[in-house]
């Protein structure tokens, strides 16, 4: 059975399960609840805190498991990223008050900042040779230094509008861009290769939709040249022998551009139709 760890809670517990369920895993109804067997399709849920699934992954005790990439370099574990996830954005950066003293990373030098990713900071310090304090918070670092406890702090950006609040500005470098991702660790189950398979099978199910239409044949050539599908369009006949039915997959953000450029082809009765699942 293939052990699963998930958030339990927090801005990636919500889509992380969604994502499950859509690869067709059944979840736990209880959100109390801490385990979760899936019999069908023999793997066993385990949901924690996002913070603590790379030390779970990295030593073994589970085989794989969805957090945060700042999180998963937090923690100082030797689990690994196999494959980003596309939810859960997040830019990591420091800010300090606006129009203060500190400006850029060479004036963090000998500062206190205050973060809840000492391990990320730290080794994105050392590598730039800059030496400050760092004071370790569990959350809402953005009052740090109103309270007078850090000079700067050194947070997960997303709007930014927690930082403008607390009288803040981003400056200096990207300290890293996150992402969710999926984790490994030393354990090489074979059923990991299929968990992937069905999560890239979701990510594509949401980016592509399915175009069929009529086209005059004649155009056929020219209409492959605007939508050319993953391997090559399906085309079946038609009873008006001058006419064939096509099928194609496209990106769904590009297929109201590809419907006006078939119809100026002479393509017609073009329909899109939602992809619920796809191995490609
Ligand atoms: N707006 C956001 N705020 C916090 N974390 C975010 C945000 N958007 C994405 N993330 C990502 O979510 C992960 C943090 O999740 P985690 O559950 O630990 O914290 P949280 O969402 O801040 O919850 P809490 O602080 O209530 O525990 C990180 O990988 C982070 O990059
Ligand atoms: O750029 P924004 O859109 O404002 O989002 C970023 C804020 O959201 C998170 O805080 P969260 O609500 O998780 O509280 P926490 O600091 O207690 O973790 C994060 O730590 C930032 O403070
Ligand atoms: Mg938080």
């Amino acid at each position: 059975m293939l052990r699963i760890a998930v958030p339990n809670k927090g801005s990636l517990s919500e889509i992380a399960a969604e994502m499950l369920a859509e690869a067709g895993y059944s979840g736990r109804r209880d959100s109390r609840k801490l385990v979760h067997t899936d019999t069908r399709n023999d793997v066993e849920f385990f949901y924690l805190r996002p913070r603590d699934i790379a030390t779970y992954v990295g030593s073994g005790a589970l085989d794989v498991g969805i957090t945060g990439r700042d999180l998963l370099l937090d923690s100082g574990s030797s689990a690994t990223e196999i494959d980003s996830l596309e939810f859960g954005d997040s830019t990591f950066r420091f800010a300090s008050p606006a129009g203060g003293a500190i400006q850029e990373l060479g004036d963090l030098a000998g500062k206190r900042i205050a973060t809840s990713y000492p391990q990320l900071v730290d080794d994105f310090l050392r590598a730039r040779g800059v030496e400050s304090v760092l004071v370790k918070l569990d959350g809402a670092v953005e009052s740090a230094v109103q309270l007078g406890v850090a000079d700067a702090v050194a947070d997960v950006v997303s709007t930014g509008a927690t930082l403008r609040a607390a009288g803040l500005e981003i400056f200096g470098p990207v300290i890293l861009e996150s992402t969710a991702v999926l984790i490994g660790g030393p354990n090489d189950h074979p059923g990991i290769a299929r968990l992937l398979r069905r999560l890239r099978g979701v990510l594509v199910a949401r980016k592509y939709v399915l175009m069929d239409y009529d086209l005059p044949v004649d155009q056929l050539e020219a209409a492959s040249q605007v939508a050319g599908g993953m391997e090559s369009p399906t085309v079946s006949p038609l009873k008006d022998e001058q006419w064939v039915a096509v099928r194609v997959m496209v990106r769904a953000e590009e297929a109201n551009t590809i419907m006006d450029e078939l119809y100026e082809l002479g393509a017609r009765a073009i329909l899109v139709t939602a992809i619920h699942a796809a191995r490609l």
